[in-house]
């Protein structure tokens, strides 16, 4: 399976100007001859959260309308990477996932809301897990400080995913936790697990850039540097099955110790 990041700049604020620009860079990215293509997170808007009522994608219509006009015309899967949407008077940090024919297949409000950079505040939290299958193959895509729960991670690839993606909006001064994380999402569930990032700068963040991908051993098989990138990789799935061969954590798991913190 052949995946391509776009790792971009958000214009602070400026939907208009991101629509345009997604709209480009999706176009380019598909002659990757990728299978599936993957955005950053709150790529609509960047973090002009005070500013949502105003500039918000009202119930996700234009993203929607975007996205699947495209993955149907370039006969490709896109994981939306995440927008701001507006809902029923409600702002939720949102992705939309469609198949090679245009069609809608899920849709994920992040869970777990970063307060450093106040999405409490202004968004709602969903409360719903987030799989999908792409080509015949379960995968799941969270979004940014989600991957700091590996429970989370851990329950999606319970459920069979074999891919977690993470669109993200992550800072500079962390990229140590982003690049460190990731890995070992990677390696504890023996899967592949791909981090889209944002580079450039809002008013108050620098952002690392970084996007990666990691496959099932946690070897880094690619890495963009700080600039507007797309990285590709082909995953080669089978490595799914030869690591957990290899080290049998989920046949080893004892799942009735686990319950203690509640
Ligand atoms: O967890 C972090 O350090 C970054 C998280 C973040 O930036 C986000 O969730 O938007």
């Amino acid at each position: 399976m052949e995946i391509t990041c776009i790792q971009m700049a958000v214009a602070f604020g400026d939907p208009k100007t991101n629509f345009e620009n997604v709209a480009t860079k999706i176009k380019t990215a598909a002659q990757t001859g990728a299978d599936v293509i993957i955005l950053p997170e709150m790529w609509n808007t960047g973090y002009a959260l005070t500013e949502l009522a105003t500039i918000a994608d009202e119930e996700g219509k234009e993203t929607q309308y975007l996205l699947s006009k495209l993955a149907e015309q370039l006969k490709v899967n896109i994981i939306g990477g995440s927008v701001a949407v507006k809902e029923e008077g409600e702002f939720y940090n949102r992705t939309y996932v469609y198949d090679r024919t245009g069609k809608l297949l899920s849709q994920y409000d992040k869970v777990h809301l970063f307060g450093l950079m106040a999405e409490d505040k202004y968004l709602t939290a969903g409360r719903m897990e987030h799989l999908f299958e792409l080509d015949g193959i379960k995968q799941s895509s969270s979004i940014c400080y989600d991957l700091r729960f590996s429970e989370w991670q851990r329950h999606h690839a319970l459920k069979g995913a074999h891919v977690l993606y993470v669109p993200a909006q992550w800072p500079e001064p962390r990229l140590h936790h982003w690049r460190t994380l990731l890995q070992a999402r990677a390696i504890e569930n023996q899967c592949f697990v791909v981090g889209i990032n944002v580079c450039g700068n809002n008013p108050e963040n620098i952002f690392a850039g970084h996007s990666l991908i990691v496959n099932p051993w946690g070897e880094i098989i690619a890495e963009a540097d700080a600039e507007e990138r797309f990285l590709s990789a082909n995953l080669d799935l089978e490595q799914v099955a030869e690591a957990r061969g290899r080290i049998p954590v989920f046949a080893d798991r004892r799942p009735e110790l686990y319950q203690l913190d509640k």
